[in-house]
C-alpha cells in the first residue's frame, strides 16, 4: 500500500491571509486523516509564509496520539533561525515526527524544485542525519532521479529517498515526448534506491491525472501531496477529495 501523506502547508497560507486563525490547521489536518489519509506533511520555512512553528506542535501532538498514523517534517537543516522559527533541526527534535524529509531549498525559493548536491553537501548532512536516526526519527533526502546521488544517499545515512517529481508533473501537463524517458528515469532511481535499502518517498506537483502513472513506481512507499490536493479538496469537498487519491493509489 502506497501511503497518502496530505500536505498541509496551503491550509495555512490560506490562514495566514487574514488575522486570526481560520482556516485551523490542525482541524484541516485531523479532517484528512478521519477521511483516511495514512499522514500529514508540513514544510516549515524561515520567512514562515505557511506553516508556523506552533502548527508543526499541534500536528505532531495530533498524530502521535493517532495509531497507525505518521508525521513528515520536511525543510532545509542548514536554514538559519528566524524570529521565532527556531530552525528546522531545533524543531523536529522538539515535536519528534515520524519522519524528517531534509530538502535543499533557499529561503527565497517560491517552493522547492530540486533535490540535494551530495557531493556538495553531503559531508555536513552526516551528522544531523545521525542526530536525527538517534532521536528514532527516519530520515529522507529529497533526491533527483540522479542514482550517484542516490548512492550518496546511502552513504551519509538517509532512511529513505523521497524522488522529486516536479519535473514529471510538467511533462504530464505539457505532455512531453520526454516523459517516458523522465518516468524511466524515476524508476531506474526507485530501483536503485531499493538496491541500496532505501525507502521511497516522492513528492511535488502530484495529481489526480499524473499519480495513476506515478503510482506504479517500483517500490514506491508514500506520496506527500499539497498543493493540487487543497485545489481538490476546494472543487470536490475534503473528504471527497482524500477519497479521490486513496482509491488512485490503489489503483482503482
Ligand atoms: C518538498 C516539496 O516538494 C514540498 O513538500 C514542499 O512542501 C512545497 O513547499 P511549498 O508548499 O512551500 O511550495
Ligand atoms: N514533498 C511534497 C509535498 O509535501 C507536497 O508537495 P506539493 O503537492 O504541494 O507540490
Amino acid at each position: 500500500m502506497i501511503a497518502l501523506s496530505v500536505n498541509l502547508n496551503k491550509i495555512a497560507l490560506i490562514r495566514n491571509s487574514r488575522e486570526g486563525n481560520f482556516p485551523h490547521v490542525t482541524t484541516h489536518g485531523r479532517s484528512c486523516l478521519d477521511a483516511g489519509a495514512q499522514g500529514l506533511t508540513v514544510h516549515p520555512r524561515p520567512d514562515q509564509r505557511h506553516i508556523r512553528p506552533g502548527d508543526v506542535r499541534d500536528l505532531a501532538t495530533l498524530c502521535a496520539n493517532r495509531e497507525g498514523i505518521e508525521f513528515n517534517v520536511e525543510g532545509n537543516p542548514f536554514a538559519a533561525p528566524a524570529g521565532d522559527y527556531p530552525g528546522l533541526m531545533s524543531l523536529v527534535l522538539e515535536t519528534n515526527p515520524d519522519q524528517c524529509t531534509l530538502v535543499p531549498d533557499s529561503n527565497d525559493q517560491l517552493t522547492s524544485d530540486h533535490g540535494f548536491d551530495l557531493k556538495r553537501d553531503g559531508d555536513r548532512l552526516v551528522p544531523l542525519i545521525d542526530q536525527l536516526k538517534h532521536a528514532g526519527i527516519r530520515v529522507s533526502l529529497f533526491m533527483d532521479p540522479d542514482l550517484d546521488q542516490i548512492s550518496l544517499a546511502k552513504e551519509v545515512g538517509a532512511d529513505r529517498i523521497e524522488l522529486y517529481t516536479g519535473p514529471y508533473a510538467e511533462a504530464v501537463v505539457k505532455q512531453s515526448k520526454e516523459l517516458n524517458t523522465i518516468f524511466s528515469a524515476h524508476c531506474a532511481a526507485a530501483e536503485h534506491a531499493h538496491q541500496l535499502g532505501l525507502g521511497i518517498n516522492a513528492g511535488h506537483d502530484l495529481n489526480l491525472v499524473n499519480l495513476p502513472r506515478y503510482r506504479t513506481l517500483p517500490g514506491l512507499q508514500e506520496v506527500s501531496i499539497g498543493h493540487a490536493f487543497t485545489v481538490d479538496a476546494i472543487g470536490m469537498g475534503l473528504e471527497n477529495a482524500v477519497g479521490a487519491y486513496l482509491n488512485c493509489l490503489a489503483g482503482n
